[in-house]
């Protein structure tokens, strides 16, 4: 059965990589999008539906063609465009949900583009898939070889992080992150670090009450549970290669704490994966890269990597739809 990729942003990079990356793996993938963005000389298959990639893999990336309007400019997003690139993301849930593929990989969008265009109501994918995945609760992840890390908080500006991260929210987070760790990497009694929110862990409560009162609290409960839970943690020294050997995944408090140790470690293969969902997704760890679109020049590395978690993780659940 296929893994679908989504198009993304036809101005960015992800037309490229996805090419790059198919003709790499060969996997049968099916590509929805305009393929009047795909780089040139890419070899197409036009196909109808999924069942038909498998078939026209080898030889070409089979496209589940869409017709965008106005071509693409490198670097340039057109509002023109955007609905069609949601589209894409919803119909590749849609043939999930029909069984008929099993599992999705985006090509990275200008969350921008896509609110300024088409009045997108979402920050961006997670959050977009959470809701048609059934409105469930889900988890970021990223990982790469050395190190998989969770932001609690998302996509939300800095100053609401303290306001956000509410005992519930933080527990949701790490039955998830466990959750996920045992049943789609295999890990059997996975070890969680958790970051604390202020310097130093708030040290003491003197730089910050937030490890005192939430983040403490709910470690406790789950810890009571039987989860094996460290922290929390000062952000600035659990991510050395010594503190990384002691934990399966860290799980942070906001954005950039998580996304910088891992983007600094390995962005060339780092990917993105949403955790909870009914369905499995990934996704390089990249933006649209709008400075080098175009060029030929885009390493698709991360993108392989991607596809290849998709393929492994899918494989694993043996369902495309776990209801
Ligand atoms: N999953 C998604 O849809 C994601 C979308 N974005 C979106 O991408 C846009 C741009 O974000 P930025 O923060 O600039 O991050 P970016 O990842 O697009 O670019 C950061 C830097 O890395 C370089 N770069 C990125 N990917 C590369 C690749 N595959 N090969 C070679 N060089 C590469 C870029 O040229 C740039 O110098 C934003 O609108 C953001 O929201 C960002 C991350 C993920
Ligand atoms: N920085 C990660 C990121 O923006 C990915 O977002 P999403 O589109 O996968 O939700």
């Amino acid at each position: 059965m296929t893994i679908v990729v989504s198009c993304g942003e036809p101005a960015g990079i992800g037309p490229e990589v996805a090419a790059k990356a198919w003709e790499a793996t060969r996997l049968p993938l099916l590509w929805i999008g305009d393929p009047r963005h795909l780089p040139r000389g890419t070899p197409v298959a036009e196909v109808s539906g999924p069942e038909e990639a498998e078939e026209a893999a080898p030889h070409a990336l089979p496209v589940l063609a869409r017709d965008f309007g106005p071509g693409a400019m490198p670097g340039e997003p057109n509002p023109v465009h955007a609905q069609g690139v949601i589209d894409a993301i919803a119909d590749g849930v849609r043939l999930i949900r029909e069984g008929r593929a099993r599992a999705l990989c985006t090509a990275p969008i200008s969350k921008e583009a896509l609110i300024r265009g088409a009045g997108f109501a979402y920050p961006g994918h997670t959050e977009f898939l959470a809701h048609l995945g059934g409105d469930v609760e889900v988890v970021m992840m990223l990982a790469c070889d050395a190190l998989r890390v969770v932001p609690a908080t998302i996509h939300v500006p800095i100053a609401e992080v303290p306001r956000l991260l509410a005992p519930d929210l933080l527990e949701g987070v790490l039955r998830i992150t466990h959750a996920s760790l045992r049943d789609d990497w295999g890990l059997p009694s996975p070890r969680i670090a958790v970051a604390g929110l202020n310097p130093h862990a708030g040290e003491g409560g003197l730089m910050g009450s937030e490890e005192r009162t939430v983040i403490g609290p709910v470690l406790e409960r789950l810890r009571a549970e039987g989860m094996d839970l460290r922290g929390p943690l000062p952000g600035d020294t659990m991510f050395h290669q010594e503190a990384r050997a002691g934990y399966d995944a860290a799980v942070c408090m906001y954005h950039d704490q998580a996304l910088i140790p891992i983007k600094t470690l390995d962005f060339a293969r780092g990917v993105n994966a949403t955790l909870g969902l009914p369905f499995v997704r990934t996704s390089p760890d990249h933006g649209t890269a709008f400075g080098i679109a175009g060029k030929g020049i885009a390493d698709a590395r991360s993108m392989i990597a991607a596809l290849e978690l998709a393929d492994r993780l899918s494989k694993r659940r043996g369902v495309p739809w776990r209801r």
